[in-house]
């Protein structure tokens, strides 16, 4: 618990003064009403219950204003260290978000096919949400509550020195070591459920994210009830974990509190016996009830570090993953490549499974490189490592001959330029989503590109844009009709004017006429770069002038379409069947 209190702590260690400042505050709470309290209660019932009315009217309104300054220093006290904490707490939190978010821009793309989105929207927003309740509620009550319990036994103290026969009352406080057992059972308890409830939660919002990514295919295959049926039982899971946390919680309340309630029957008991005057008994009363209350507070406390710590956990999983990808300690500049490429002996494996096998090849500049092969064939994979969206398992790829590793990975991926088969939008303007290729570009720039991907047309035909550039898109591009998506892809690429060019199938989303047109600019935009081709159709090929067959994760065979047509009866296979078709 130390050790989990420590961690905790530590994440506002960037706001320390604000969260010793609120402890002082806390601490002087938490003393007045320890010690405050008690003292002023046992004055007023030790003046109330005597006959002596020889006060006069000054010391009576004395005695009687004491209250009110008590309050208003408790008052003042408890709200100044609630704000300067909440304040602690929520920009530490916000810091962990941005620090989780910023993790997660920098994870490799292989981390994502194991993750799941939903979940990893949960982990960032409810249980950093839950962090933050833990946060401010450690905050309040680490000094608080010992100070109260500080200040109570203090005045016992007090009172069994100035009192004969008081001092037995220590024995009320024999059910203090008692409360630590449930206290941790409890808590133990706590923290499993509340991850295996935050667990839940993760993969209800999953279920919920795809549900509104799969909104079409949902109506087109009638699957309402299967997708009602799913969220009901994830909820029902929910449900399930969110009573046991619920349970424990709420729990620990009551047990501690009979715990505690056996220390004021023995306080009754010597009381009772050693004739204890009203007032001081009163206050005594008052004493045990504070102290119990505050170690029940820490009862709490501790569940809330539980729940906090299940919480953490699932934080700490996405900042703790290696970014296994990443910049070289000792980078080599990259200004200007003239883009050759090498393929040396390379492996690449997904998991246990191999998808390519001893892979060799070689793209210069000014080489057209189409991959061809049947579906699952490593085709994509091989593409993949060029901006090493994934590391090679084994062998080494080169750029003007040095291993891609040894470069800064933005000076990388600013040398290459992708267009892939379902281009991605931002929900933006035309303009800014052109803007992506280079985002220095001027609009000006931004046009040009536009119109040599053959997008100016339909951008400026107010029926299709009626904002012209700066229409909005739509979430994913959702107003947009796939070519027009496709040429904005395209047009990002002539913008980016990148040395390596990547295109995946980029005229499958064509009609025949935008396809002609698209043609003619990639015919441009291909001119003097490396090119690689993730060709799915062979008409795609007909300006390769270096074509590589794959098969099952290795290169089979390597050369120009005549060439093969004679040498590889795959790639021969491969042709004469799309071309019957
Ligand atoms: N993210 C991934 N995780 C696990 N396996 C994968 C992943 N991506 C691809 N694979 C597997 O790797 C192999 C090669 O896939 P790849 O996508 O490179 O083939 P491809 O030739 O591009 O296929 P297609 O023409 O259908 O796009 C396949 O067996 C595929 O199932």
């Amino acid at each position: 618990m130390i050790k989990d209190l420590k961690t905790f702590l530590s994440l506002l260690a960037d706001h320390k003064k604000s969260v010793i400042l609120a402890m002082i505050l806390g601490s002087v709470g938490g003393l007045v009403t320890g010690g405050g309290l008690t003292t002023g209660v046992e004055r007023l019932f030790t003046l109330i219950f005597s006959d002596d009315r020889s006060l006069s009217t000054s010391q009576v309104i004395g005695v009687a204003s004491s209250f009110p300054i008590l309050f208003l220093v408790l008052g003042f006290c408890v709200f100044a260290s609630a704000y300067l904490l909440n304040y602690a707490g929520l920009a530490a939190i916000r810091d962990l978000r941005a620090q989780v978010f910023d993790r997660i821009q920098r994870l490799p793309l292989a981390y994502f096919q194991s993750s799941k989105t939903g979940d990893l929207i949960s982990r960032i927003t409810a249980d950093t949400a839950v962090l933050q309740v833990t946060l401010t509620f450690i905050a309040r009550n680490v000094i608080t509550q010992p100070a109260t319990i500080v200040g109570a036994i203090g005045y016992l103290y007090w009172v069994a020195a100035n009192n004969e026969g008081v001092y037995k009352i220590y024995l009320c406080l024999i059910a203090l070591p008692i409360v630590i057992f449930p206290i941790r059972k409890f808590t133990h308890k706590i923290e499993r459920k509340a991850r295996q409830q935050q667990a839940e939660l993760g993969s209800l919002t999953n279920n919920l994210a795809q549900n509104l990514t799969a909104a079409r295919e949902i109506r087109a295959f009638n699957l309402q009830d299967r997708e009602n049926s799913r969220f009901v039982s994830r909820l029902a899971d929910l449900f399930v974990s969110q009573m046991k946390v619920v349970k424990y919680q709420f729990g620990l309340g009551p047990v501690v509190e009979v715990c505690s309630s056996i220390g004021l029957s023995i306080a009754f008991i010597i009381g009772y016996y050693n004739g204890v005057p009203a007032g001081v008994f009163t206050s005594i009363f008052l004493a045990l009830y504070l102290t119990y209350t505050a170690v029940k507070k820490l009862g709490t406390f501790a569940s809330e570090l539980s729940k906090g710590v299940a919480s953490y956990q699932r934080i700490a999983e996405i900042l703790e993953s290696p970014v296994d990808i990443d910049d070289p300690a000792d980078p080599i500049e990259l200004d200007s490549i003239a883009g050759d490429i090498e393929f040396n002996d390379v492996s690449f494996s997904y998991g246990d499974a191999p998808a390519l096998k001893a892979a060799n090849a070689r793209i210069q500049k000014g080489d057209i490189c189409a991959l061809v092969g049947p579906s699952g064939a490593g085709k994509s994979t091989f593409a993949n490592l060029v901006p090493r969206f994934y590391d090679v398992s084994a062998g080494g790829i080169f750029l003007d001959g040095h291993d891609l590793r040894r470069f800064r990975l933005s000076d990388l991926r600013e040398q290459i330029a992708i267009v892939s088969q379902e281009p991605v939008l931002f929900d933006d303007t035309i303009l800014e989503n052109i803007r992506l290729g280079r985002q220095d570009a001027t609009d000006e720039e931004v046009k040009e590109a536009a119109r040599q991907a053959f997008a100016h047309d339909f951008i400026s035909d107010p029926q299709n844009c009626p904002d012209g550039y700066d229409t909005l898109v739509g979430e994913r591009g959702a107003r947009l009709s796939g070519g027009q998506k496709q040429r904005i892809a395209i047009a990002r690429a002539f913008l980016r004017n990148a040395p390596i060019l990547i295109l995946d199938e980029a005229t499958s989303a064509l009609d025949s006429e935008s396809e002609a047109q698209v043609q003619i600019a990639l015919d441009k935009l291909v001119s003097g770069k490396s090119v690689l081709i993730i060709a799915h159709r062979f008409s795609t090929i007909k300006n390769a002038n270096k074509i590589l067959v794959f098969n099952e994760g290795e290169i089979t065979a390597s050369g120009s379409h005549e060439e093969l047509y004679q040498s590889s009866p795959l790639y021969k296979a491969l042709y004469d069947q799309q071309q019957s078709s």
